[in-house]
């Protein structure tokens, strides 16, 4: 089922400690239905920027609105929230504090029970309902922790580094399952260092370098407007391509390179010259290249 949900617009949020500013001026949409991957370094802002959209830390300046309007205590609680700290009891059955956070939630007990044994199985736990948290394996207590923000179906989900520490196939699980709540209209925001995940995930991305919003939008429109590339592979020496005016060489390997406009108006022009000359060089394919998300990264938090 579909459930019409609102987006989550961060604008213009500022924190300062003292004289030191964690997170200044970021603005940037969370779409209902689509997964935005939350990129930063370590300390670039992330974990802040998380805390003050889930009222948990006063922002010095800027707000949260949802759906259009400020955000409030009821779409708080009705958000699903990792936190970074995780913050589950370790020495209490793992069932039976699943269904207290359920009820705490607006869940009765008989429903919160069902759905959480239902959710732990799925993510192969489904023998371990009644063993305390701390007898779990770092990777097995994180699952925990994800079904704690994913059990009383939230309406958005705000999931601060989910995947650190978990196997391949706990990430596979868990994608699935944000996956289906992302088909229904929900909301995700997770925060990740794993580049090459947010790539295979994300419809979205936010990049954040030292508290600043550096880039933000769909991947795909990212991608297509980073820089423009071309790869080509032929059956002769490429050096020749470091002589054509309007391109950069990034790579060239014998007879293999890669290009970069370096005026993208020019594109036309430059890859018609190349088309040409290449023809005399023994081209076998020359096409454009769109940069990764790493690539848009790195780019985006050069200084
Ligand atoms: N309570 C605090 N007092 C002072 N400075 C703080 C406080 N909390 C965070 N900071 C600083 O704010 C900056 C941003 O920290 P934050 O934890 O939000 O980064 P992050 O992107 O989540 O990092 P990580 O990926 O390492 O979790 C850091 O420089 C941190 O030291």
């Amino acid at each position: 089922m579909l459930v019409e949900q609102g987006s989550i617009e961060v604008c213009n949020l500022t924190k300062t400690y003292g004289s030191k500013t964690a997170v200044s001026n970021a603005s940037f949409t969370v779409e209902p239905g689509a997964m935005t991957g939350f990129l930063g370094a370590n300390g670039a802002g992330k974990t802040t920027t998380m805390r003050m959209m889930m009222g948990l830390l006063e922002p010095t300046s800027g707000e949260v609105l949802y759906g259009g309007r400020p955000l409030n205590l009821a779409d708080r609680v009705s958000f699903g929230y990792m936190p970074e700290e995780r913050g589950l009891y370790p020495k209490q059955p793992i069932l039976n504090q699943l269904i207290y956070l359920g009820q705490l939630r607006g869940m009765t007990a008989t429903t919160a029970k069902s759905r959480a044994s239902d959710l732990l199985a799925e993510l192969g736990l489904g023998d371990r309902l009644k063993d305390k948290l701390e007898s779990l394996s770092l990777g097995n207590q994180q699952r925990v922790q994800i079904v704690a923000s994913i059990l009383h179906r939230p309406q958005a989900l705000i999931l601060d580094e989910p995947f650190s520490g978990l196997d391949p196939r706990a990430v596979d699980t868990m994608v699935d399952m944000l996956h289906s709540l992302m088909r229904e209209g929900v909301p995700v925001l997770f925060s990740s260092h794993q580049l090459d995940l947010v790539d295979r995930l994300c419809d979205r991305v936010v990049i954040l370098h030292r508290g600043e919003v550096k880039a933000t939008g769909g991947a795909e429109e990212l991608r297509e407007s980073g820089p423009v590339r071309f790869r080509y592979r032929s059956e002769q020496d490429a050096a020749w391509l470091r002589e054509v005016p309007g391109t950069e060489v990034v790579d060239l390997a014998g007879p293999n390179a890669l290009l970069e406009i370096s005026d993208r108006t020019q594109t036309a022009a430059v890859r018609q010259q190349i088309l040409t000359r290449g023809l005399e060089h023994g081209m076998t394919e020359f096409f454009r290249e769109l940069p990764t998300l790493g690539d848009i990264y790195r780019g985006a938090t050069q200084q």
